[in-house]
């Protein structure tokens, strides 16, 4: 969240303005006119059949038609600044449904007062060419029961009807809690962040009826939170969880890690590292937390050490915010691993901005602001 401050592109400012909503900033809101198909109400991305979704009444009668021709519908929610993680979704969604909507809609009431809302990466015209080319590439994949149909970009106008609510802690408005597991971890650390996931995710929900709903493993809390509403609100689709897509040396794929320049790139491993050493405890045996988990923090801490011993030219800090060993249903902390539901390791690193840079050297996007970075590994039940 620290890290959110790419600017749009020259490029992509430029397409926005057209027929900007007076509620969204031209920065992020998707080009209205540019992608008009002539014969059609809907545009579409070019060179596809995707259709793009600004208001919900076009998207409703759409989703009709669907229901209509037995056709299934899967959601792809998304803020967004599109990556690995986020395709494999939608190829995730494509092989089990005949149409797959993606939302791309950065919200706000997910951001707390001092997060980086207005600097929240708005790559558009990029997260098209992207869904252009995973069009492509489904298509010539005979194995799949769809493709992507449909974008949905709102605007804040459009979720937020009765104008945007607050973004404070306290403040009024209508909104879905889910606690108390929306108020741990991720929760804890961001007071409004899983209200704000729940409430858009409803919105979402109701808006596209999908017979079933992708969400990424890299934000596993947020899986949970969303397992529970759709239970609790007896809602009618199927929450599908997607591993989480990593680079070679094991970072968990995130839109924020463009911010962290090369030097903090290397030490962006570490949450990682420290969960797996965890995870190799448990899978010789260990299930108490403190076996698990104080290896996993004095790897921490050495690391921490390592780093402090350098020059401030040289060096990376960190702080850990947390590592957890949970339940997997709950995430409330353990003391024991229950051999027959498992566990989920999960943590929090907030990577702080270099203090000394070198001539030339790469800080990251943005000049590299704080970087809070997050990843998990489930521990799977044993008998
Ligand atoms: N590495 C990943 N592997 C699998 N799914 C992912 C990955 N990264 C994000 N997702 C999933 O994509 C969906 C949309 O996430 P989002 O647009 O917030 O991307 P993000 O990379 O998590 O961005 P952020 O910088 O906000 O964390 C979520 O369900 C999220 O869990
Ligand atoms: C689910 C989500 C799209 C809701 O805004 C967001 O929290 C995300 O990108 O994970
Ligand atoms: N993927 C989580 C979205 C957020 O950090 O706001």
């Amino acid at each position: 969240m620290f890290a959110r401050a790419i600017k749009a592109s020259k490029s992509s400012l430029n397409v926005g303005i057209g027929r900007t909503n007076k509620h969204c900033s031209p920065q992020w809101c998707p080009p209205i006119n540019r992608y008009a198909h002539h014969r059609s109400r809907v545009p579409v991305i070019p060179h596809t059949s995707i259709k793009i979704f600004r208001e919900i009444p076009e998207l409703r009668e759409w989703r009709r038609k669907q229901l209509v021709d037995y056709r299934s519908v899967g959601l792809v929610p998304t803020m967004g600044a599109l990556h690995e993680g986020h395709i494999s979704l939608m190829r995730m969604a494509a092989a089990e449904n005949h149409r797959v909507v993606v939302s791309i809609y950065v919200n706000p009431t997910q951001f707390g007062v001092h997060e980086d809302l207005d600097s929240y990466p708005k790559t558009w015209e990029k997260d098209c060419d992207i869904l252009r080319d995973l069009d492509k590439e489904l298509a010539g994949d005979g194995k799949n029961l769809g493709s992507v149909a449909a974008v949905f970009a709102p605007t804040t106008n459009v979720m937020y009807p009765s104008g945007r609510p607050s973004q404070e802690v306290d403040g009024k408005g209508s909104f879905v809690t889910i606690t108390p597991v929306g108020e741990l971890l991720e929760g804890a650390s961001r007071p409004t962040f899983f209200r704000g996931v729940a409430t858009v995710c409803m919105k979402l929900f109701n808006i596209v009826t999908p017979e079933k709903v992708y969400f990424g493993q890299k934000d596993v809390q947020q899986t949970v939170v969303i397992k529970k509403m759709v239970k609790d609100f007896c809602m009618n689709t199927e929450v599908m969880v997607g591993e989480t897509q990593r680079e070679s040396d094991g970072l968990a794929l995130s839109s924020r890690n463009v911010y962290l320049g090369a030097r903090r790139r290397k030490l962006a491993t570490t949450l990682s590292k420290v969960l797996r050493v965890a995870e190799a405890n448990y899978l010789r045996g260990s299930r108490s937390r403190d076996e698990l988990l104080g290896p996993a923090r004095e790897l921490a801490r050495l690391l921490l050490m390592e780093q402090h011993q350098l020059q401030p030219q040289e060096r990376v800090k960190f702080e850990v915010d947390y590592i957890s060993l949970a339940d997997p249903d709950t995430m409330e902390e353990l003391e024991e691993v229950d051999e027959s539901k498992g566990a989920i390791l999960s943590g929090a690193v907030k990577m702080l901005p270099v203090e000394a840079s070198q001539p030339g050297e790469d800080l990251g996007l943005s000049g590299g602001p704080p970087v809070r970075l997050i990843d998990n590994i489930i521990l799977k039940p044993v008998k």
